[in-house]
C-alpha cells in the first residue's frame, strides 16, 4: 500500500466533479464557493558588453545604438509594403469576421439571439452565484430563519403590517432565487469586461490566415544587426524593442522584469591556448572567429558562459566527446588525466557541454578545451558557410557550461529569486552548478595543430575516436608526456549583473486568473538569427496577430501572457528565476507553458512536452500546411512515425514544468547541423540556408497562435489523460527494463507499485474524460450551458491543471538535486538535454543505491495515485 500525499495546493479545487446528471440540472451546488560586484574590467566595455559607466540600473546606459523607438518606426507596421496590404485592409478583414451580434438573417438570426440571449442569462447567474459574502457566517442559515418564522409572527402579532412585509420580502426573495435556477438572466461570459464574441473558428481562421512572413523577416533583420548576449546593452536595446512592440498591440501590464544574476564575460586580452613546450612546437591559436560582415561590425568574443576563470598548464590529451566512458577508457589504457588539459568534440556520446568539462575536472584535468568537429557539423556534413549551411573552418561553439541538469537558473541563487535587493547568495566556491577548471571552445582550424602535436603520444586511439579533422593523418590519444598546453581563461565575473525579461498579457474573461504563458527567449551569443531570433521574430508575429484581436474586442476564456526571457543561455537564468519569484501564484493558476527557443534552423516539426498536451498539439497540426510539401504537418508527422518527445533540458521550460508543474510544450522546425552559437548564425544565413523565404517562420507561427487559442480560448481545456496515462506505463515499463540492465534484480527492487499506479492513473484518466465526452455532446455542438453547467466546466478544468502540480514532490524533490520537484520528468543528471522520466529511482538505479530506488519508487507511486485520484474526487 502506498502513501497517498496531499499537497498545500489541494484547496484550489474543493468541487467534486458531477456525474453527467448532477451537472445538467441546473441546481447550483453547494461548493460553487471555490469561485468564490563587481569589478567590470575596460575590455569587456570596449566590446560593448557591459554598458557603460555612470550607470542606470548598475552599468545599464540608455544605449547608442539605434533606438529601439526608431527601429519600430522603419518596422511596416502599417502594412504598407507588405504583399498583404495595409493594417487597415487587416482590419476589414476582422470586421468581416463571423462576430456573434444581433444582425445574422434569416433563421439563424432567431439562432444567434436566443443563444445569446441564454448565454446573458449564464453569465449574469454564474457571477450571482459565485458571490461569496465574507461575512457569511455571521448570517442566520436558512433552517434557523424558517424554523423561526412562526416564532416571529407570534411576536409580531400585534403589528400586522410588519409581518406582512415581511412576508414580501421573503416572496420576491424567493422569485429572484427562481429565476437564478432557470438561468434567464445569464450573459454571455464572452461579452463580461466589453469583450466581443466572435466564433471561435472564425478566430483560428482569422489567426492561420494573416501571419506575415514579411513582418516576421523584417523583425529578424533588426534582432540580428547586433550581438545581444544576456546582461549586456544588446540584449537591453532588444528588450526595449520588444517591450515597445508588446505596447503597439496593447498588451496589458507589460514591462521589464529585472534580476540581478551570476554572469561572467570575456576580457579581450585574457584568453589564451598555446603549445608552450617542446620549444619546437610552439605556437598560439586565434580563439577568435573571422568577421562575419563585410561591415566590421561589433562580434562576441569566444568563451564559455559560466566557465570558471584562471590559467593553468598541463599536458595534452584528446578523450573523443569527453563522456564518462570516454575517460575510463583512457584510464583503462593505463592514460591519466591527472593535471592534464583535456581536448573533445563536441557532439557525440555526451551532448551536454557542462558535463565533457565535469567529467574531465572529476578524472583530474586542470583545463579542457571543446572543439567543433567537421564530421559533426562542418564541410564533411556539406558546404560550409557562407557557401553553404554548416560550420567553416574558424566558426566557434560557444554555450553555457553551468550544470543545468544539476541547478537552473541563477547559480547563486537556487531556489530563491534573484530578485533586486535579495541579500541571500550562495558561494561560486563548491557550487555545484559550476565547473572547477577552466575551458574553452575553439574551432578546427585551431584544434588542427593541437591534434597534430599529439601524433606519437600516448595510443593510437580506436576507429570511433577518429573525427573529421583534415591533415591529422594519426590521431592519437596522448598521455603525460604530450606537448604542454597553457590554457588562459580570465574573465570579468559579475556577480549581480541586471537582466530584463519583458512581459505582457491579455486578461481572460472566464478565469482570468488562470493563464496559458507563451515565451521565448532574446539573448543571443552573437547574432542569433536562429537560437533564438527565429523564435523572437515569430513571437512578436503572434503578439501582433493577438494585438489585432484584442483592439476588436476579442477577449480569450483564460489569460494569455506573452514573455521574452534574458539569460537563457546561462543557464536558463530568466525564466527560472521567473518561476522562483512567482512560484506559489504559477502553482495555482499556471495552466500551460509554450516555449519556442530556435523557431527555425530546418525544416522539420518536432516536439516534446507533457503527454497531457498532445491531443492538443495534434489538433493543431491537422489545421497548418507545410509551405512547400502540400500536406498538414499532422500528416508529416505521422507518415514519419513522429511522436511528442519527453522534456529534458536545454530550455526555457524547465522551471515551468519541473519546479512549477505547469504543462509545458517546445518546439521548433528543425534541420541538419547549423552554426549554432557561432556569430555565423546571422541573418544572412538564415535568408539564404535557414529559412529562405522565412515560410516555416510563418508556420511555427500559425502553430503557436493556433495552440494560444486551443489552450486559452477552448471552453473545455484540451487535456488528454488518457494519453497521459498511457506514457506512464511505458515510462514504467522502461524503466523496470533499465533497473534490470544496470543489475537490479526484482529483490533488489520490485517496481509493481509503480505499475499499480500506473494503472490507477489509467483508470482515473478514462472516468474522467466520461465528462468531457458528455459535454461535448450536450453542449460542444452548440446546445445551451446551463451556469451550473459551466461553472463544472471551469473546476473540471482547473481540476485538469491542477494534476501536474500534483505530481510535485514539494517538500521533497530529487535527492541531491532538490530544485527538481516534479516526480516523472527531469533532464537527465548526466544528459543534461536528454529527460529522465520518474528521475528518483533512475537516478538511485544509477548510483547503485536500490535502497533509494525502492524508497522513490514507493513515494512516486504514491504521489501519483494521489494525483490521479484527485482528478475525480
Ligand atoms: C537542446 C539545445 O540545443 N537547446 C538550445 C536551444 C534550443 O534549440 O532549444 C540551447 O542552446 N540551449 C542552451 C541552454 C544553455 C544553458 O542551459 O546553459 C544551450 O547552450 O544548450
Amino acid at each position: 500500500m502506498v502513501e497517498e500525499k496531499p499537497n498545500k495546493y489541494d484547496q484550489q479545487e474543493s468541487l467534486p466533479i458531477p456525474t453527467y446528471n448532477e451537472a445538467i440540472s441546473s441546481r447550483p451546488s453547494s461548493s460553487q464557493s471555490f469561485l468564490g560586484p563587481s569589478e567590470i574590467s575596460h575590455d569587456a566595455e570596449r566590446q560593448g558588453l557591459l554598458g557603460r559607466r555612470q550607470p542606470q540600473h548598475d552599468g545599464y546606459h540608455v544605449p547608442t545604438v539605434q533606438s529601439a523607438r526608431s527601429s519600430l518606426d522603419f518596422l511596416p507596421s502599417s502594412g504598407e509594403n507588405s504583399p498583404r496590404g495595409s493594417t487597415e485592409e487587416l482590419r476589414r478583414e476582422i470586421l468581416q469576421m463571423d462576430v456573434v451580434e444581433p444582425g445574422a438573417d434569416g433563421d439563424s438570426r432567431g439562432l444567434l439571439l436566443r443563444g445569446n440571449l441564454s448565454k446573458r442569462i449564464t453569465t449574469l447567474t454564474q457571477s450571482l452565484s459565485s458571490i461569496n459574502l465574507p461575512f457569511r457566517q455571521w448570517l442566520p442559515s436558512r433552517d434557523y430563519i424558517l424554523d423561526k418564522i412562526p416564532f416571529l409572527i407570534r411576536d409580531l402579532r400585534p403589528n400586522w403590517i410588519i409581518a406582512g412585509r415581511f412576508f414580501a420580502l421573503v416572496l420576491v426573495l424567493f422569485l429572484a432565487y427562481l429565476l437564478f435556477l432557470s438561468d434567464v438572466f445569464a450573459i454571455n461570459r464572452r461579452q463580461g469586461n466589453g469583450s466581443v464574441y466572435y466564433y471561435p473558428d472564425s478566430i483560428r481562421n482569422f489567426v492561420r490566415d494573416h501571419i506575415n512572413e514579411t513582418y516576421i523577416r523584417e523583425h529578424s533583420q533588426y534582432i540580428t544587426s547586433f550581438p545581444h548576449i544576456a546582461g549586456t546593452k544588446g540584449s537591453f536595446v532588444l528588450a526595449e524593442y520588444v517591450q515597445d512592440l508588446f505596447i503597439e498591440s496593447e498588451l496589458e501590464e507589460v514591462r521589464l522584469e529585472q534580476f540581478d544574476v551570476y554572469l561572467n564575460y570575456p576580457k579581450k586580452g585574457g584568453r589564451r591556448v598555446a603549445i608552450v613546450d617542446p620549444p619546437e612546437l610552439t605556437w598560439e591559436a586565434k580563439i577568435e572567429e573571422e568577421l562575419a560582415y563585410a561591415d566590421k561590425r561589433e562580434q562576441t568574443l569566444v568563451f564559455h558562459g559560466h566557465s570558471r576563470s584562471g590559467t593553468v598548464k598541463g599536458p595534452l590529451i584528446y578523450a573523443n566527446y569527453g563522456s564518462k566512458e570516454d575517460f575510463k577508457r583512457l584510464e583503462d589504457q593505463g592514460i591519466s588525466l591527472k593535471g592534464a588539459i583535456a581536448i573533445v568534440r563536441y557532439y557525440g556520446s555526451q551532448g551536454d557541454r557542462a558535463l565533457k568539462i565535469k567529467a574531465a575536472e572529476l578524472v583530474g584535468a586542470v583545463g579542457c578545451i571543446i572543439y567543433s568537429d567537421p564530421a559533426e557539423d562542418g564541410f564533411e556534413r556539406g558546404d560550409p558557410y557562407p557557401q553553404g549551411r554548416y560550420m567553416s573552418s574558424d566558426g566557434v561553439q560557444r554555450g553555457g557550461v553551468s550544470l543545468m541538469s544539476w541547478v537552473v537558473g541563477d547559480v547563486l541563487s537556487s531556489g530563491f529569486a534573484s530578485l533586486p535587493g535579495e541579500q541571500r547568495r550562495d558561494s561560486k566556491d563548491n557550487n555545484p552548478g559550476l565547473n572547477n577548471i577552466p575551458s574553452i571552445p575553439l574551432a578546427w582550424r585551431d584544434a588542427q595543430k593541437l591534434l597534430q602535436a599529439l601524433k606519437g603520444h600516448g595510443k593510437k586511439v580506436d576507429d570511433y575516436w577518429i573525427g573529421g579533422v583534415p591533415g591529422v593523418n594519426q590521431w592519437w590519444t596522448g598521455d603525460s608526456k604530450s606537448p604542454i598546453v597553457e590554457l588562459a581563461n580570465e574573465q570579468d565575473e559579475v556577480e549581480r549583473r541586471p537582466i530584463y525579461n519583458v512581459l505582457g498579457k491579455i486578461t481572460g474573461v472566464e478565469q482570468p486568473e488562470k493563464s496559458i504563458i507563451v515565451a521565448n527567449h532574446r539573448d543571443a551569443w552573437c547574432f542569433g538569427a536562429a537560437d533564438p531570433g527565429s523564435g523572437t521574430a515569430v513571437l512578436l508575429e503572434v503578439v501582433r496577430i493577438f494585438g489585432e484581436l484584442q483592439k476588436k474586442g476579442w477577449r480569450p476564456l483564460r489569460t494569455i501572457e506573452f514573455a521574452s526571457w534574458d539569460g537563457e543561455e546561462y543557464n536558463m537564468i530568466g525564466s527560472t528565476e521567473h518561476v522562483e519569484a512567482r512560484m506559489d501564484g504559477l502553482r495555482s493558476d499556471g495552466f500551460a507553458y509554450l516555449n519556442v527557443d530556435v523557431a527555425v534552423s530546418g525544416s522539420e516539426f518536432k516536439a516534446s512536452g507533457s503527454p497531457v498536451l498532445q491531443t492538443a498539439l495534434l489538433r493543431v497540426l491537422e489545421r497548418v500546411t507545410d509551405p512547400f510539401a502540400n500536406k498538414t504537418l499532422r500528416k508529416i508527422w505521422a507518415e514519419k512515425g513522429d511522436t511528442l518527445k519527453g522534456l529534458g533540458g536545454g530550455s526555457d521550460y524547465v522551471a515551468f514544468q519541473d519546479m512549477a508543474g505547469t504543462s509545458s510544450l517546445d518546439m521548433s522546425f528543425l534541420g541538419n547541423p547549423y552554426p549554432y552559437h557561432s556569430c555565423y548564425d546571422n541573418f544572412d544565413w538564415m535568408d539564404k540556408f535557414g529559412d529562405p523565404g522565412f515560410q516555416y517562420h510563418k508556420t511555427m507561427a500559425q502553430v503557436w497562435a493556433l495552440l494560444i487559442l486551443e489552450l486559452a480560448d477552448r471552453e473545455l481545456l484540451t487535456f488528454d489523460f488518457e494519453v497521459y496515462a498511457n506514457a506512464v506505463r511505458e515510462y514504467v515499463d522502461s524503466l523496470e527494463a533499465y533497473a534490470r540492465e544496470q543489475g537490479a534484480q526484482k529483490k533488489d527492487l520490485d517496481l509493481t507499485v509503480l505499475h499499480e499506479a500506473a494503472e490507477v492513473f489509467m483508470k482515473n484518466a478514462i472516468g474522467f474524460h466520461e465528462w468531457d465526452k458528455a459535454w461535448e455532446e450536450a453542449i460542444g455542438g452548440g446546445g445551451f450551458e446551463s451556469n451550473a453547467m459551466a461553472i463544472k466546466r471551469i473546476s473540471h478544468n482547473t481540476r485538469k491543471a491542477n494534476f501536474e502540480t500534483h505530481l510535485l514532490d514539494i517538500d521533497g524533490g530529487l535527492p541531491g538535486r532538490e530544485q527538481f520537484k516534479h516526480v516523472l520528468f527531469a533532464p537527465q543528471a548526466w544528459s543534461g538535454y536528454d529527460e529522465a522520466f520518474i528521475p528518483g529511482v533512475r537516478d538511485a538505479i544509477d548510483a547503485k543505491n536500490f535502497t533509494l530506488a525502492q524508497e522513490q519508487a514507493e513515494k512516486v507511486a504514491g504521489i501519483l495515485s494521489y494525483a490521479s485520484r484527485k482528478l475525480n474526487h
